[in-house]
């Protein structure tokens, strides 16, 4: 399936009580056909009153706690099935809604940021984690500098800039600043260029996947750091390679991710090997 672009494979594991094994992940990843950014394994509830249990696995084969994209994709899954449009899922993140709406897309409520930053997590400790001290370039004349972090249950830093996020090599930067000691778990590097109080234009080198074409958690995180700096309105249009998602941080500090998915082809593969074949019935 693809959210927007963001690569996703849905896993269906319901019934079985192996996973997901980074191997699998690692080969499925090396196949031009199946690459992809993460895989969602939907497996049987652990908790009363929820429909699964996701579990989130990056296309390095390290295991992520939130995917916006992803969660969309689960929803679209499961509603195809059965007809069913609302959604309880449990992810080692915590609970999390879906809804397959009328219109067509798909809204997953992300649950509250986090902002402290023992919670993003950040290596040291910063009062102000709307600008903390980061950066890429001459010390004297940094390119990219003084990110916002939050956790979207996964750890985000958002960089601004003033000019088109296109002319950043997001590519060179992005396993570097990824990869900073600043961040212990690593952390979803992005470039924001705010267009208007509603609109912000967004590139994302994902943690464990890299250069992707949307990353659902990362426009959650560009809009809540828009709203704390004061550069955006509460809600805005998350323009990405991709196209475009809709992000509401309501009053209630839930924030709510809208947008389209859809299925690409079906298969089956092996969780242990990730060796695979595609379905004969399923078309794109
Ligand atoms: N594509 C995702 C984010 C996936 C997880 C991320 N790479 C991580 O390791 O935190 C999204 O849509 O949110």
């Amino acid at each position: 399936m693809n959210g927007l672009g963001n690569e996703i494979i849905v896993a269906d594991m319901r019934g079985r009580a192996d996973r997901v094994l980074p191997a699998a992940a690692i080969a499925l990843n090396g196949d031009i056909a199946t690459g992809f950014d993460q895989i969602m394994a939907i497996h049987d509830p652990r908790t009363p009153g929820t429909a699964a249990y996701v579990e989130i696995i990056n296309s390095d084969g390290s295991r992520a706690q939130a995917c916006g994209n992803g969660m969309r994709c689960v929803v679209h899954a499961l509603a195809a099935e059965s007809g069913t449009t609302s959604y309880v899922f449990e992810t080692i993140a915590g609970i999390l809604t879906g809804e397959a709406r009328a219109d067509g897309l798909i809204s997953v409520d992300m649950g509250k940021p986090r902002t402290y930053w023992q919670d993003i997590p950040l290596s040291e400790e910063f009062y102000d984690t709307r600008k903390i001290e980061l950066q890429i370039g001459p010390i004297d004349a940094p390119v990219l500098h003084s990110p916002s972090a939050v956790s979207m249950g996964n750890p985000h830093a958002t960089f601004w800039v003033d000019q088109d996020v296109w002319s950043y090599a997001l590519d060179r930067f992005g396993p570097l600043l990824e990869n900073h000691p600043i961040f212990p778990e690593r952390a979803n590097i992005s470039i924001a260029q705010v267009v208007a109080p509603d609109h912000i234009i967004l590139r994302t080198w994902e943690r464990g996947a890299g250069l992707t074409r949307a990353c659902g958690t990362a426009a959650c995180a560009a809009l809540v750091n828009g709203v704390r700096t004061k550069r955006t309105e509460r809600q805005a249009t998350i323009t990405m390679p991709g196209g475009d998602l809709i992000v509401a941080w309501r009053e209630d500090d839930h924030v709510l991710l809208t947008g389209p998915a859809e299925l690409e082809f079906a298969g089956r593969f092996d969780p242990a090997t990730g060796a695979w074949s595609r379905s004969e019935q399923d078309v794109a």
